[in-house]
């Protein structure tokens, strides 16, 4: 199988198209703008969202998703909370295909990841989830990668593990998918609380102690809707946690930092943390789930809270066995 088509040409799209072209196969990217892709087709580059990453000869652009849809295998690297609304849409040109989420994050009005709202929608498609630390820069400049690909099946898992390595993407397999969507959908939120402290200029202590008390969040919630807590422990996980947490590359992490500072957001950039916190907070209520740092998040992304409210209010926690 030598053809992969990846639906949504933003910056990640773009980066796995590009890597996958270079190794060998034939790509097409698919925008729903005719006007992106007609403009990625003559300069053999993105230059809205990939600007100075050029176009392997094998990797084609197109707007149009019938044609797209011919290859066997399909990347979806849309954004998660559109997801859902563009495979119902499109469900009769993808349903009998390998289908391959690639976003991060919770469904809003469904409190699922990624690879849940996929199944939802075609209970018998073979879905797998493309998840771990990889900033679309590096992937196009062809820096070493290792990512998480996880489906329930493993015939599934294995075929697309073949399938989608890259010369420079090492993929590891998983037969837990609920595992790796949740762990790439949850450190988005505790980036976002490691660049509000940096940007109020709360010290690297106070990040390191997000990432780790973070990160038992991400455990337990993650263990409550079925996943194995090892998985977390992961590439999509621990892994994405570091990266994100760590780089000014990140968007949710550069989100949080601008709030932290008082400089003002750009909404049309993807921070798929926002509105997967929202998705959390509503997980954890459910669940009955005590997530004090997601919670206070919420609380400074609605406004309701200040940033040294929100610290006094994470001290005064009662103390507790770690
Ligand atoms: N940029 C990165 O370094 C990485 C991104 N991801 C994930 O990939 C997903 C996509 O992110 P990016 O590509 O970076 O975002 P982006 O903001 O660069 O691009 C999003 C693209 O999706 C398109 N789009 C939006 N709604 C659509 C719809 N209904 N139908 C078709 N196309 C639609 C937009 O036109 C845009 O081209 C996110 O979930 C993100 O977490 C994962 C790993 C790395
Ligand atoms: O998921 C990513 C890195 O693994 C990209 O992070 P951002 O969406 O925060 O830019």
């Amino acid at each position: 199988m030598d053809q992969i088509s990846v639906l949504g040409a933003g910056a990640f799209g773009t980066a796995l198209a590009i890597s996958l072209a270079r190794s060998g196969k034939t790509v097409t990217l698919w925008a729903r703008s005719e006007d992106a892709a007609r403009s990625m087709q003559s300069a053999r580059e993105n230059i809205g969202r990939l600007p100075g990453k050029p176009f392997p000869a094998s990797l084609s652009a197109t707007s149009d998703l019938t044609q797209a849809c011919k290859a066997p295998i399909l990347l979806l690297a849309v954004p998660m909370q559109q997801l859902a609304d563009f495979a119902a849409l499109n469900k009769s040109l993808i349903q009998y295909k390998s289908l391959v989420a690639c976003c991060k994050g919770i469904d809003l009005k469904s409190d699922r990841g990624p690879l849940a709202v996929l199944e939802d929608l075609m209970p018998d498609a073979r879905v797998a989830i493309l998840s771990g630390p990889s900033f679309a820069v590096d992937i196009a400049d062809g820096l070493p990668t290792a990512l998480t690909l996880a489906a329930r099946d493993k015939d599934v898992v294995d075929m697309l593990q073949s399938e989608l390595t890259t010369d420079t993407i090492r993929l590891y397999s998983s037969l837990d998918p609920v595992g790796v969507e949740f762990g790439g959908a949850l450190k988005n939120v505790i980036a976002i609380a490691c660049g509000l402290a940096m940007g109020a200029g709360l010290g690297e202590s106070a990040r390191a102690a997000l990432m780790t008390r973070g990160f038992s969040e991400m455990q337990r919630l993650a263990a409550r809707v079925g996943a194995d807590p090892a998985t977390l422990s992961g590439l999509s996980g621990f892994g994405d946690l570091v990266l994100t947490c760590t780089s000014d590359k990140s968007r949710n992490f550069s989100h949080g930092f601008k709030l932290g500072t008082g400089a003002t957001v750009d909404p049309n950039v993807t921070v798929e943390g926002v509105a997967t916190a929202k998705a959390v907070m509503h997980l954890a209520r459910t669940l009955d789930l005590d997530m004090p740092i997601t919670t206070t998040i919420t609380q400074i992304l609605d406004g309701h809270i200040s940033i040294s409210e929100a610290v006094e209010l994470l001290l005064s926690r009662p103390l507790k066995r770690e």
